[in-house]
């Protein structure tokens, strides 16, 4: 039997990477951060010079990720391509911006897919996407899909990117959030959408303690704890 999968999808600064953290510690089971993949994959054209619309390029380059993750001693999670320390720049908004134009192509979502599929390993596995539960991960035993209102994601945005000396404008945050949803949710392929299964938790007044207690709860009621 396949170890056990808990996907937690949603929108940009929903909270996800934040809940998927603390529950993949709390479970001691290991954690997937798809959206890694694809701004990586994003950063990789700028590396190489190719075009984020260049379908074929753009493939062959996913086909070929060489990335590697590793964890840093003050628990960040260092980010490579060909060795090259990239985990600032697949953060930035541009990194965002070539994240979510790369995982539109849908040559580059099934070139992404086996490996995605591989990080599942036991005592189980906490996937963190856009796409966890409706392809990737579809018979997951418990799915959550984290939502937020855009104001409310821009703002955390905003606080997150200010506390680390970026220089940044809400109204600018704000749009670029609003595009992304719309790129996001109205692509052809793997569209971000809940899965039928999912449960949904609005989190715009819900702080990150709240949801996490939420997601517990439903995490023992399946008996996965
Ligand atoms: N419920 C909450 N209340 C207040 N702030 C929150 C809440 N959840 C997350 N945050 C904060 O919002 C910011 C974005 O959260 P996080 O990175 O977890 O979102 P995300 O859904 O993973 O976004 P992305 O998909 O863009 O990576 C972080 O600074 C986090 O601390
Ligand atoms: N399963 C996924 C995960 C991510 N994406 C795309 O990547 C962008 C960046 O993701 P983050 O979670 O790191 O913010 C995101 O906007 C999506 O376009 C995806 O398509 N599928």
């Amino acid at each position: 039997m396949s170890a056990p999968v808990i996907t937690v999808d949603g929108p940009s600064g929903a909270g996800k990477g934040t809940i998927s953290h603390k529950l993949a510690d709390r479970l001691d089971w290991g954690f997937l951060d798809s959206g890694a993949l694809y701004r990586v994959t994003g950063q990789a054209c700028l590396i190489e010079g190719v075009s984020w619309d260049d379908v074929d390029a753009v493939t062959e380059i996913a086909r070929h990720l060489d990335v590697s993750f590793a964890s840093a001693a003050n628990g960040e999670v260092l980010v490579a391509y060909k060795g090259q320390d990239v985990s600032r720049a697949i953060r930035t908004e541009e990194g965002g911006r070539g994240a979510s134009t790369v995982a539109a192509i849908p040559s580059v979502r099934e070139a992404l897919l086996a490996r995605q599929r591989d990080f599942r390993q036991p005592p189980g596995l906490v996937a963190d996407g856009r796409d966890m539960g409706t392809v990737v991960f579809p018979d997951a035993p418990l799915k959550f899909f984290l939502t937020a209102s855009a104001e409310e994601r821009a703002r955390r945005r905003y606080k997150q990117l200010i506390s680390k000396g970026e220089s940044v404008s809400l109204p600018r945050l704000l749009e670029d959030i609003k595009e992304r949803d719309a790129r996001d949710s109205s692509r052809s392929v793997s569209p971000l959408v809940p899965a039928g299964d999912a449960i949904v938790i609005d989190s715009t007044a819900t702080s990150i303690d709240q949801v996490f207690d939420q997601v517990m709860q439903k995490v023992r009621e399946k008996g996965l704890i």
